[in-house]
This record gives structure tokens, sequence and C-alpha cells, in this order.
């Protein structure tokens, strides 16, 4: 039987038509007549299988269509072509049905209302969602507490600082338990406690729930902690889909291991060592010795094979972080997996 997945897009393809003006009073006139456009395709042919309980990072530059899809993925936009099942629903047809199995937290726009307090922003949801007072107590309980927000309870939302009003975006966007949960830059402006808490509260509600959650963020280190899967847009079309530490392998470039061993040992032997693997051994004199590997080679492997035959004293790993690989495809624009 097919999998039942929470994202299911074949081909979606979104394109946009941007009027343009031609100068001058005669241009205007002439637009008035017959308007020139031109087509941008923000979103171009993606295919997209997401199953429940992932948690996946959407991950692209600026303009490369992350919004635009998710957008979709929401029911706001109707696509332009390709299929799309999200929850099993076609987003923008099914709307009403479809909103009730969804959770979405925009960075920028507040599903909050500004002048009530709290408590009476999650009672107003609760009614929305007709949700009975014995689901709702313990699932709420249970939230606040983990987010930590029971004083903020009472205060009005106009009042709360920027990481104590997204915490309490996020327990709004669960009130109805959604199976899956949007966010987009959850924790954009955040300082590092609060980000380390809507992390952690994350894993918790995808462990305890089986929450698939699709994350778009240009925090690399959100998707270092929560995501194993990233998919990356570049110009409206996927160009990885993987795992990260896959992205890390293949475009991790060259990196190096810096060892000192208990004794002097021939290069011949470390090379006998590590045959096989692409790396390459210097000597820095006094038992210290260096491993270039190149892309594709892992760390542990090396590392793995090493200590058969020698004794590690010391070892420094020098390798590109996440975000300087991220960079780097994003500079090439072709890390088609
Ligand atoms: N309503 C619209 N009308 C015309 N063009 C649009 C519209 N919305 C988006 N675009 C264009 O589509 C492309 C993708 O935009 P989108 O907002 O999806 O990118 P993004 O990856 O979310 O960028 P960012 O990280 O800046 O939010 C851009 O070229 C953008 O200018």
């Amino acid at each position: 039987m097919r999998p039942m997945y929470s994202i299911d897009a074949k081909g979606l393809t979104k394109e946009f038509r941007v009027y343009q003006s031609r100068p001058g009073l005669l241009g205007a006139f002439r637009d008035l007549l017959n308007r020139k456009y031109r087509v941008i395709r923000a979103v171009d042919g993606i295919d997209l299988q997401i199953e429940q309980g992932e948690v996946v990072g959407y991950i692209g530059e600026n303009g490369a269509g992350k919004s635009t899809t998710i957008k979709m993925l929401t029911g706001i936009l109707q696509p332009t072509a390709g299929e799309l099942r999200v929850n099993g629903f076609d987003p923008h047809r099914q709307r009403e049905a479809f909103v009730r199995t969804i959770g979405v937290v925009f960075g920028q726009r507040s599903q909050l209302w500004w002048d009530i307090a709290v408590q009476e922003s999650f009672r107003l949801l609760q009614k929305v969602y007709r949700i009975p007072d014995e689901e709702y107590r313990p699932h709420m309980d249970h939230i606040i507490d983990v987010l930590q927000i029971g004083p903020l309870l009472d205060q009005p939302v106009r009042k709360l600082s920027l990481g104590q009003r997204m915490r309490c975006e996020l327990a709004a966007a669960l009130v109805h338990k959604p199976s899956l949960l949007f966010l987009d830059e959850p924790t954009i402006g955040l300082d590092v406690l609060v980000k380390e808490n809507i992390r952690q509260f994350l894993r918790e509600i995808n462990q305890r729930y089986g929450t698939t959650v699709l994350l778009t963020t240009h925090d690399i280190s959100d998707i270092e902690a929560l995501c194993s899967r990233v998919v990356m847009l570049d110009e409206g079309k996927i160009i990885y889909d993987g795992p990260l530490s896959q992205l890390r392998v293949q475009w991790g470039g060259h990196r190096k291991i810096q060892v000192e061993l208990d004794r002097e040992t021939a290069l011949e032997t470390l090379d006998r060592l590590t045959e096989g693997l692409a790396v390459r051994w210097e000597s820095r004199g006094a038992a210290r010795y260096t491993a270039h590997l190149e892309n594709g080679v892992e760390v542990s492997r090396v590392l793995a094979r090493l200590v058969t035959e020698v004794g590690i004293k010391e070892i420094q790993i020098e390798e590109a972080s996440t975000e300087e690989i991220v960079r780097r495809i994003y500079q090439e624009g072709n890390a088609r997996a």
C-alpha cells in the first residue's frame, strides 16, 4: 500500500504575471489598450513527498520560491500546474476542512488577538475548533508548561516581547493538535535561550504526537538542531533533497584532521591504514600529522581505521560549517543530489 504522505506534490508550479509599464504618456496610453506582462515562474515543477512525522527544513536564498511554495501548501495560493495533496486534501479547493488539520506560524503575522489576554486567544481558538474542555485542558496545560508561558497568559499580546509572543504563537498553532505544522522563521530575532526552548519544544511535540514539521528558515542552526532532512530550493527548483549529513559529505569540501600520536609513525604506515579512502597524509614533526580528506570521505571512517593500530593523544577536526556549505551551494547553484 502507498504510504500516507503529509505532503505529496508532483510537478507543483506557480507562475505570476508581472505587468510592465511603458514610459511616458504615450506608453501609459498604450498600456491601457494592450498591457505587456512577463511571467515569473516562482515555483517550477517541484516534486516533494514528506511522510507523517518527518521534520524537514526548507531552505533557499531570498526569492528562491519558499514562501510561494508554503502559500500553495497551506491553500492560500492556487497552483498554476501540478498535483498537490496535503494531509490528503486539495489545500485550495477544500480549504475549510483542510485548515483544521494544519498549524501555521509565520514569523511576521500573528494569529493572536492583539488587545486581549493570551489565554483568551487560546480559548477563542478552542471555540473555533470546537475542542471539548476535557481534551483541551491536559493538552494545553502540557504545552504551556513546556513553553514556559504560564506567567504570560493574563497579559495582552501587545505587551509581550518578541520571544514571549513567538512562544505563545506556537502554543496557539497547536491548540487543535494539527498533524502538520508549518513554521516560517520561528526563531528569527530571538536570544539563544528562547531559541533553544523553542527547538526543544518542537522536538518534543514531534516525538509525542508524531507531528510533521516543515520549517522554513535562514538560520542553519535551526536545521542542524531539528531536521533530519533538508530540501534546498533555487530559482523555483529543488536542487537538493536529502539528509543534512549527506550534504556535508558531498559538499563539505576539503577537510583536515590534525592528530598527535603517541609515537613517531611512518607516513607509509598511515597511508596503508587509510588505503582506499581519499586521504593524503602530511607530517608536521614530533609525532604530529595532518590528514587531508577529499569530498565524500567521512571523518569517522578515517578515525576508525587509525585507532586499530596507533595511539592517538590529541585530535582536531577542521571542517566547513553547515552554514559555509550551504553558502557554497547557493553560489554554485547546482547541488543536485
Ligand atoms: N504575488 C507575486 N507577484 C509577482 N511575483 C511574485 C509574487 N510573489 C512572489 N513573487 C516572485 O516569485 C519569486 C519567489 O518569491 P518567494 O517570496 O516565494 O521567495 P522566498 O524564497 O520565499 O524568498 P524570501 O526568503 O525572501 O522570503 C520572486 O522572484 C518573487 O519576486
